[in-house]
This record gives C-alpha cells, structure tokens and sequence, in this order.
C-alpha cells in the first residue's frame, strides 16, 4: 500500500449523490501519463466531503442522538448533570470552533478553478506547469485585503492579496502575490514594524481596515521607501470593483531555472479579461456599510451564475546580463520594470469555475506559502522575499494547529507525498513499515530519493560576502518610480490620488506627521504636494523634481479596459407598479444576453405588476425594495417606462437620491419612455435637466446618460438604445463626474 492510500479517514458524498458513502477517489498523477489534470483536486476533494442530509444526529463517537434540545437534569427544574456527555461535547466543540485569523490578509474569499498553459517555456524551465502547454493544472485562489480583520468589510482602501496554489503533478507551487507590483518596505526585518503601524492602533484598537490614522503615516514619514507604494495605495488601484478587475503581481523577481540549472529572472503578471476597475471612493466608503461582503459576495455570483473570472499569465523574463543593463536592482521590491522596458510574455490563463462548499475547511484553512517551489522555479535573494521564505510556515504552524496541516484537504497536493515526516497534532495519516529513517536497512516506509533530473535543485547562484546589516545603496532611490506612477496616470486617476492623499492625511491629528509626509510628496512631485497641501491646509516645501523621465502607460488603469463584457454586471431597474412590463422585459432580455444582472428596485419588495396587457406572462418581481438596496451595489441604473409606475418614482427623494449618487459615481443611466420624467425630477447635479436633451434610441444626453422615447411598441429604437446603454456599462464609469470638488 502506498502512503497516501491511508491518508482518507473520512468519507462522505456529495451533496446532490444519493449513493452510499463513496470510498475517496484516488487521485496519483503518476497512475496515468504523470499530468495533473483540473479536476484531480476535485476529486480528491470528494473523498473529504460529508453531507448529512437525511442522516441520523450522532455524538462525535457515533453514538445516535435521539433528544438534542435539552440537557440531562436532576429533574424538569433542577440542576444540569456532570454525566451529561452529549451537552459536554457539544459545547466543547463549540467553545473550540475559532482558530486564530491570519496576522495579515485575514479577509478574504477564496475559489477553485485551473491553469492553462499555452505558450512553452521550456527554454526558461523545467517545471512541468510551464512546460507542457494544453495541460489544465488545478488551482486555488484567494484574495484578500491586508489590515482588517476577518469580519471588516471588502471596500477599504487597501492593497488586495491575489494567492495562487497550483496543485501541479510536481507537487504544490504558490504564487502568493498582490495586486499592486510593488511593496511597501524593502527587507523583512521591517514588515512586524510596517504591519504595527497600519492596523489598529494598540491603546484602543481604532481604527479598523483603514490607513487613515497617525501610525501608519508616522511610518511613512520615517521610512521614504514607502513611497513608491503609497501612490498605489492612494490610487484607484486600492478600491477595487470587483477581485474579477484586479491585476496581481507576484511583486518580487523570481528565477525560472532550466534542466541544466540555468538560470532567467522573472516577474510574474496576472491580467484580467475584464480589464481593471475600481469603485469611486465615496462609492467604496458607502458600499463599505450598504453590503460589506460586496467583492466577495461578487465572486461568488459570478461564478455561480457561470461567468467565470478569467486571467491571463503574462511574464517579464530578464537574463542576467539584461539585468545589470537595467536601471533598477531586480532585487529592491519597491521597484517595477515597466513593461514598455521589458514586454509581458504572455503564457497561459487561469479560470476560476468552482466555488469551495465549506469556507472555514477550504478557504480559511488555505495556507500559501512563498516556499512552496516545483523543480524549475526558484527564488532570487530579494531581503523582502528571504524572509517571507521564514515567516508563512512559521505562523501557519500556530494558525492551523501543528506541523500537519499539508494534509487538510485544501492544501494537500495532487502529486503523491512520500516522506519520513511523522506524528505530531492532527496527523491523519497512518504510516506503514517498522521504521521512519533514511538511511535504512530494517525497511518500512522506505521512500526513495528522487533521481536529480526529477527532483527539486535550487539555482546554482554563486553567493559571496562579509556579513553585515546593511541596506545595498542599490536601493535607495526612493522617488524616481512614485513619481513615474504619477506621470504614468491620466488626469482623473491623478485627481483622485491627490484627494486620497488629502483624505488620508486629513485623518491625522499631527501636524508634523502630515508636514514630514508633504515633503516626501514633494520629493515626488510638486505639482501633486500643491493639491495634497491644498487639502489639508499646508504650504508644501520647494523640493528638487525628479526626473527626466517618460510615462508607463501600462500602469494607467485608462489602458486597461478589459473586453468591455457585461458578465455579472448588476443593473438597477427603478419601477413601481404600472411599469410598462413589455419594454421592460425586452430591455432585461437584452441586457442579460450580454451577461448582465438585471434587477427591479421598487418602493416595495415582491410582485410588481405591469401595466401592459402585452406585459410578461410571468409576473414581475422586484428583488429589492428602495430600503434595502442603495444605488452603490449596482453598476448602472435604468428607470422603466409606465405612466403610472413614473408618477410613483417621481414624486419619491429617495428615488432621486439614487439616481442623483449613481450619477455621481460615474454610473451609466439611461432612460426610456416616460422614465424621462423620473430623471428630469432627479435634477442630476443640481440642475434641472431637459429631459429632451438627447432624446431618440441610445442617444446620449452626456457621456453614460442615455435618453430614450422607445415604448414597447417601437422594438427596433429599444433595442438600439439597450445596446447603447450595456456599452456605456462595458466602459463602466464616465469618471469625469467624479471628480471630487478641486481645492486648488
Ligand atoms: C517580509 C514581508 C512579509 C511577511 C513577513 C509576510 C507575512 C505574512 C503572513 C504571516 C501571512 C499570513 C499567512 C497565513 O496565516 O497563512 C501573510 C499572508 C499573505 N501575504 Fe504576506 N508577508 C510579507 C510580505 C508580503 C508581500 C510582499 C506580499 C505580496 C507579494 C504578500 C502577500 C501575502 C498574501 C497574498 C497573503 C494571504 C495569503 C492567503 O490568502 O492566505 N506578503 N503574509
């Protein structure tokens, strides 16, 4: 019997089987061609799944449970026995049911899905993930977001964590990134300081997920390394839509090592299909209380409803020699290689397709970790990577409970694992043999080391020198690159980075922590520090620009649109009864073939009735009433025709208040037929719109306002302004209109 046959001590079905409990699926790459395959993980997973549905109630022993509501007595008013071992073991498990969060990134939703490889890169490597192309590796993927804790809400202004397990046929290799390319601090030996000053701050834990207090810009202050990452933390990049729209980095330089140890650096890049899009931050601060759970919960819809996130796997491979040709040290984590530099090779994409079934045994007990390598990656000496090198098994090895935890089944490999490893808290595996040593004559387990061509080897990099705590002077430009991002971003993108820096300076009560800030931005850019200052009340100081230096378009999100695809979308319809439910259904229709989400907000939940015979067979429904849905959980607003339905909406601020911060938030809204009337009484942005202007099928009235006359009778002006409309979402914002108010 071979290791990993005992390793399944629970069996279980599925939730739909109806079968006896089925025996785990096996799963040994080696058994077939040696590939992993994307539903190995699956698989094995099913050997772990317990439904109990239908089953009788037992203690944890087995034993049946016929009275589960109360406690065993010394009569009906008496008090509670010690024998009572039902009532004991329930509420042990129970006091026993939280593990401790992660110290960093405890927030966070997590999803299964595969790799697929269609570039080789066997000149660079001889990791079979990169290597055999067509091959879907399975995955899992976590993101996150950094400082709150695991009940804080999604939409802070914070860096994302983007984790990646391939459970490839050599074993296990996370990419355990962000989704920003650079990193706040350059060696690890200052992470515990970076991660004191931007939770909570220690005498009465204020302020939650949030950068916006004293502590965290002290350090800023203090620590001008920081800065380059501050301008993405301060940009549009930090409020992410959805984790759909996010780029992810695996931020610093790895190596890829071929079959004869050679060695090319690499940076690895996540593009998503859908582009990349963020929320406006007012948007983000309210979303923040009116759905906390609203990216995850936005990962779970999509998937469920079939529109699979999709990213492509872009690489920047750099020889040696090109590397020292380069103007910054591969090795500093706070610095990017622009891709006008050295251009994406793009390689494969990933598809997440399966949401886990339980959170707590698949997501909140993933563990990544950055040492997780396959024969043909390799690490670089990077201060920031060495030392996460120490820190993710260390703090797993308390968070999950002892040194087994690779066998819980979201983090055991798909390959099979053979070792003397043995014992210890929640070992699940009952090892075979007389003996748990190598070298060995007395036979046992016995596993043999691998031949050199299969097994790991690291990259044979020379290394040399005297040992000292130095930083490499190497590192120490810590402006050039800030103020490359802010030349690199378009004009909207800049307005908001200047009035996330006044917001968040704004927050600190020290005068001296945001003077010692403004000089850094200075440092950056003076143009930037006048609109900060600006903000916050201070003259910034005359400081020496940096440069010269030509922009990255790369890094503007503006060149990021994405496919321009509706999928998973959600649009507000506003209506009440009366509502013209032909024109209505014919809009729905449209909109969810592009992929779209489509939902009635009325005055009240439930049944809505339409005011056309010809109206849908089915009765309407609204999903929402206007006191449980706010105009920020959606991306887009449309107002239904229907004389009476309008009349309703017109008469309502609370209607006008939706429309009115949807249009605020850039959204696109359109109109049809007499829902002219709801708009015109909105007054967006104060005024009072003619509600003439730009009327005629699609017709836009300004950028994303979409004016239409189309009645149910007129199907062909309908269908042209839906189109015009779902294309006005697919661009998803008209940022101009959110641009906060200038103070300069
Ligand atoms: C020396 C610097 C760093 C240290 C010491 C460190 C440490 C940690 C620790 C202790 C955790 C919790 C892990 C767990 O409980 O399972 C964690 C999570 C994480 N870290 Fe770091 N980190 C560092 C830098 C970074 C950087 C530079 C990145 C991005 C490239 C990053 C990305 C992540 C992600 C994505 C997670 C969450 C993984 C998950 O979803 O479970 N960390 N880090």
């Amino acid at each position: 019997m071979t290791e990993t046959t005992e390793q399944h001590e629970t069996t279980g079905q599925r939730k739909t089987d109806t079968g006896p409990h089925r025996a785990p699926a096996h799963v040994h790459a080696d058994q077939r061609d040696g590939t992993a395959r994307e539903d190995d993980k699956q698989r094995q997973l099913d050997g772990f799944r317990v439904g109990a549905e239908g089953a009788t109630l037992t203690t944890d022993q087995g034993v049946p449970v016929a009275h589960d509501d109360d406690s065993l007595k010394a009569g009906e008013r008496g008090p509670t026995l010690m024998e009572d071992f039902q009532l004991r073991e329930k509420l042990t498990h129970f006091d026993h049911e939280r593990i401790p969060e992660r110290v960093v990134h405890a927030r966070g939703a997590g999803a299964y899905g595969y790799f697929e490889l269609y570039d080789s890169l066997a000149e660079y490597t001889r990791a079979s993930l990169f290597t055999k192309t067509g091959v879907r590796t399975p995955v899992f993927v976590r993101f996150s977001t950094v400082g709150g804790s695991r009940g804080s809400a999604d939409t802070v202004r914070d860096v994302r964590g983007f984790a990646v397990k391939f459970y490839t046929d050599e074993g296990n290799f996370d990419l355990v990134g962000n989704n920003m390319p650079v990193f706040f601090i350059q060696d690890g030996m200052k992470f515990p300081d970076f991660v004191h000053a931007v939770k909570p701050e220690p005498h009465n834990e204020i302020p939650q997920a949030s950068s916006a207090h004293d502590t965290l810009w002290d350090f800023v202050w203090q620590q001008p390394e920081t800065m380059h990452m501050m301008m993405w933390l301060m940009s549009d990049r930090a409020v992410p839509r959805s984790f759909r729209m996010m780029q992810g980095f695996g931020v610093h330089t790895f190596r890829l090592v071929d079959a004869q140890g050679r060695a090319t650096f690499v940076k690895f890049h996540w593009l998503p299909r859908l582009g990349v899009h963020s929320l406006a931050w007012d948007e983000a601060q309210q979303v923040a209380g009116a759905d906390p759970d609203f990216n995850r919960r936005d990962l779970w819809d999509s998937i469920e409803a079939g529109h699979f996130p999709e990213w492509e796997l872009g690489l920047q491979l750099i020889s040696e020699d090109e590397a020292r040709a380069l103007d910054v040290d591969l090795l500093d984590p706070t610095k990017l290689v622009p891709e006008e530099r050295v251009p994406l090779r793009i390689v494969g994409r990933m598809v997440l397709d399966r949401n886990p079934e339980n959170f707590f045994a698949e997501t909140e007990q993933a563990a990544f970790h950055l040492g997780n390598l396959v024969p043909g990656i390799d690490v670089s000496e990077d201060p920031l990577l060495q030392a996460r090198l120490f820190s993710y098994l260390d703090t797993q090895l308390i968070r999950l409970g002892g040194p087994n935890f690779a066998q819980i089944p979201v983090n055991r490999p798909v390959a099979d694992v053979h070792n003397n490893q043995r014992d210890g808290y929640h070992q699940m595996r009952v090892h075979q043999g007389e003996s748990s040593y190598e070298r060995n004559t007395v036979g046992g387990g016995r596993p043999a080391q691998a031949d050199p061509s299969v097994g790991y080897d690291s990259a044979p990099v020379n290394v040399e020198g005297t040992k000292l705590r130095r930083r490499a002077g190497s590192f120490s430009d810590h402006y050039t690159q800030a103020a490359l991002f802010w030349r690199s971003m378009s004009e909207v993108e800049q307005e908001h980075i200047a009035a996330a820096f006044g917001f968040e300076l704004g927050k600190v009560g020290r005068v001296e922590i945001r003077e010692g800030v403004l000089e850094h931005i200075a440092r950056v850019d003076t143009g930037l520090a006048e609109r900060v200052g600006s903000w916050i009340g201070l003259k910034p100081p005359e400081a020496e620009p940096v440069g010269p230096l030509t922009a990255s378009r790369a890094l503007s999100q503006r060149h990021r649109p994405g496919d321009g695809s509706l999928c998973a979308r959600k649009i507000a319809v506003l209506a009440a009864d009366g509502l013209s439910g032909a024109s209505f259904e014919h809009v729905r229709r449209e909109l969810a073939e592009l992929g779209a989400d489509v939902e009635i907000v009325a005055p009240h939940a439930g049944e809505v009735s339409s005011e056309d015979s010809a109206g849908p067979a089915k009765p309407l429904t609204a999903a929402h009433s206007l006191l449980t849905a706010k105009s920020v959980i959606f991306d887009a607003v449309l107002v239904a025709d229907g004389r009476r339905s309008t009349d309703v909406l017109r008469a309502r601020p609370d209607v006008a208040e939706f429309l009115r911060q949807a249009y605020r938030h850039g959204k696109a809204i359109g109109v049809w037929g007499s829902g002219r009337d709801v708009l015109a009484a909105a007054r967006l942005n104060g005024e009072q719109r003619d509600a003439a202007v730009g009327h005629g099928a699609g017709t836009p009235a300004e950028e994303g306002v979409l004016v239409a006359d189309g009645s149910a009778a007129e199907d062909a002006a309908l269908s042209e302004f839906t189109a015009a409309f779902g294309a006005a979402v697919g661009r998803h914002r008209a940022w101009d209109r959110t641009l906060p108010a200038k103070t300069v």
